[in-house]
């Protein structure tokens, strides 16, 4: 059996988590870059839990710089094996008012300005994002959005923008008409990348705004997300203790083959395979390629 390693991506206004056992940042570093910032070690009741500020600590980088190839392949190394993202989000939907966590389990990628993949020249892949989060992680989400009594629902679509400019009118109305349930502006390429290095992953997508389609709520800005956000972190760092105590020890098989993705994903020849992009791949790839 796998021993769990749970991680977690704070977003906008989340860049640290009291109240946990021995921490400590340390440094990864990345053949991918840098990461956003340095990973906190620390460990609850014996699980080993590993915390990475999305946009560093003071957020200082925006969507578009993220380094996410860097920052999952960090997370990787410090042996993340589950990864959830909390992340602040617009809600297209009346009924996701702000304060409202929605886990989300699919996304529509609108980002254009971003790496997407550790793939590429010299050794490609094609890993199923049909299922882009993972159902045990997210039923393990709900379980401690239950107990720490947080409106929740479980489901919903997440349109990821390239930003960093909110959205117009007809851009909001549009994803309203593809059925859309929440916006943000992060959480792609990162559940893809999370996918190809075989980590579960999961969002909690956290309301704020409505967006700019409300006709009796003003459209959003900064101020507006700063109002809400503050009460979000405070419950969203609640869930995370919360998680972690739950948390199975003993990584169960993951029933859509997150932690396996790249058994059926990698089409190139092992002999056209470039040396070089192999080297980086080791964290990401290191068990199917060890078996090769
Ligand atoms: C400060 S509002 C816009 C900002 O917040 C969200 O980021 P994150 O997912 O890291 O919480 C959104 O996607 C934008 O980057
Ligand atoms: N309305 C919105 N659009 C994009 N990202 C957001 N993050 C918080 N609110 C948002």
């Amino acid at each position: 059996m796998v021993k769990s390693v749970l991680g977690i991506i704070g977003g906008s206004g989340f860049y640290n988590l009291p109240g946990i056992q021995n921490p400590h940042w340390e440094k990864v570093s990345s053949p991918w870059g840098e990461p956003s910032d340095d990973i906190l070690f620390a460990e609850v009741d014996g699980l080993p839990f590993r915390f990475l500020p999305r946009h560093g600590r003071g957020h200082r980088i925006s969507p578009t710089h993220i380094n996410f190839r860097a920052n999952v392949d960090a997370l990787k190394r410090a042996g993340v094996t589950d990864l959830v993202s909390i992340s602040a989000c617009g809600s297209l939907k009346d009924q996701f008012a702000p304060g409202h966590f929605v886990l989300v389990d699919q996304f529509i990628d609108r980002t254009f300005a971003r790496e997407k993949s550790f793939f590429g020249e010299g050794c490609v892949a094609h890993v199923s994002l049909a299922h882009p989060v993972s159902p045990l992680l997210v039923d393990a989400v709900e379980q401690a959005c239950k107990a720490e009594d947080i409106d929740h629902t479980k489901g919903g679509t997440y349109l990821v923008m390239e930003g960093p400019q909110f959205s117009t009118r007809a851009e909001s109305f549009l994803y309203r008409s593809w059925g859309c349930d929440v916006i943000g502006m992060t959480n792609m390429p990162e559940a893809k990348l999370a996918r190809e290095a075989e980590i579960c992953y999961a969002t909690v997508a956290m309301v704020t705004d409505y967006d700019c389609w409300h006709e009796e709520v003003a459209h959003v800005d900064v101020a507006a997300v700063l109002a809400v956000m503050k009460g979000n972190t405070e419950k969203a760092q609640r869930l995370v203790h919360k998680l972690a105590e739950i948390f199975p020890r003993e990584h169960p098989p993951c029933p859509i083959g997150s932690n396996t993705a790249l058994d059926v994903a990698i089409i190139t020849a092992p002999e056209a395979r470039d040396p070089k992009l192999m080297a980086k791949l080791d964290a990401v790839a290191g068990r199917v390629l060890a078996k090769a």
